[in-house]
């Protein structure tokens, strides 16, 4: 626990529903300071929704959130997101550099321009995310991988202790998913994350904890993590597995 001294998220008994469909049920959990966290678990199983309520686009219908001892909304300015790949319209007429320059939009009111700082903290999260060449050119004339970096450059350029990634390396090869997952690591050693992933397997050489969740919440630190416990999390039998870890 020495690693990671303070809670920068806390679930305390969440649950929430759409309409009348229950999404997640009774989720406790406790996010450290420094923590790199990957949430996995079956389609529709809440993932997307956890971190909606991190960001506090929707609240709990019972129980709280917590996000750096505050609430989620006042919390919001702390947080860099990434959305899923297929959830930005890749149309958009703006070049790469104006779709970072996005990320510097809460430090400034909607009518100022971009002062100089804003534009050179820009270049540095492009250089860092490895597509500074591509600063000039439309977005959607760049390929699935380097639209990703570019989404992960702007996340950056608001300068987030936590990071939220919804599923980033949906649409890139396994190559390619090694090198946005090194880029994660080495942020990391300034930065919280959480990433959502299909890819239980991969991410558990990157990850320090798996959060898995189907309704409800199971974690196990990665070294903890068995073949017969992945088999249990995408067999669909994840409430069929009792160990402690249920609040942390
Ligand atoms: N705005 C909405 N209105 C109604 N139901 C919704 C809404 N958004 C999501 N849902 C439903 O809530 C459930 C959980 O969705 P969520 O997107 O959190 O799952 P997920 O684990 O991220 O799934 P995936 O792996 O497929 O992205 C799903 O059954 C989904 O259909």
């Amino acid at each position: 626990m020495g690693r990671f001294p303070k809670s920068i998220i806390e679930f305390d008994r969440v649950s929430f529903r759409y309409q009348s469909v229950p999404v997640l049920e009774n989720i406790t959990l406790a996010v450290r300071e420094g923590e790199f966290l990957g949430l996995v678990g079956p389609n529709g199983g809440g993932k997307s929704t956890l971190l909606k309520l991190i960001m506090g686009l929707i609240s709990p219908d019972s129980g709280s959130v917590r996000v750096y001892g505050t609430t989620p909304k006042k919390a919001r300015s702390r947080l860099g997101y990434v959305p899923q790949f297929a959830r930005f319209p890749s149309d958009f007429p703006i070049t790469v550099e104006e779709t970072v320059l996005m990320g510097r939009l809460k430090q400034r009111r909607i009518w100022q321009r971009y002062s100089a700082e804003d534009k050179k903290i820009a270049h540095k999260s492009l250089e860092e995310t490895g597509v500074a060449e591509f600063a000039d050119r439309p977005i959607d004339q760049l390929s699935g991988g380097q639209l990703q970096r570019v989404l992960i450059a702007r996340a950056l350029a608001s300068e987030p202790e936590l990071l939220l990634l919804d599923e980033p390396t949906a649409s890139v090869d396994s190559h390619q998913e090694k090198g946005v997952f090194d880029l994660f690591k080495e942020l990391n050693k300034r930065m919280s994350i959480i990433v959502i992933s299909h890819d239980i397997g991969f991410i558990t050489d990157y990850v320090d904890r798996v959060a898995c969740l189907n309704k409800e919440i199971l974690c196990h630190e990665t070294h903890a993590i068995t073949p017969d416990i992945i088999d249990q999390m995408y067999g669909g039998h994840v409430h069929a597995i009792h160990h402690h870890s249920h609040a942390i």
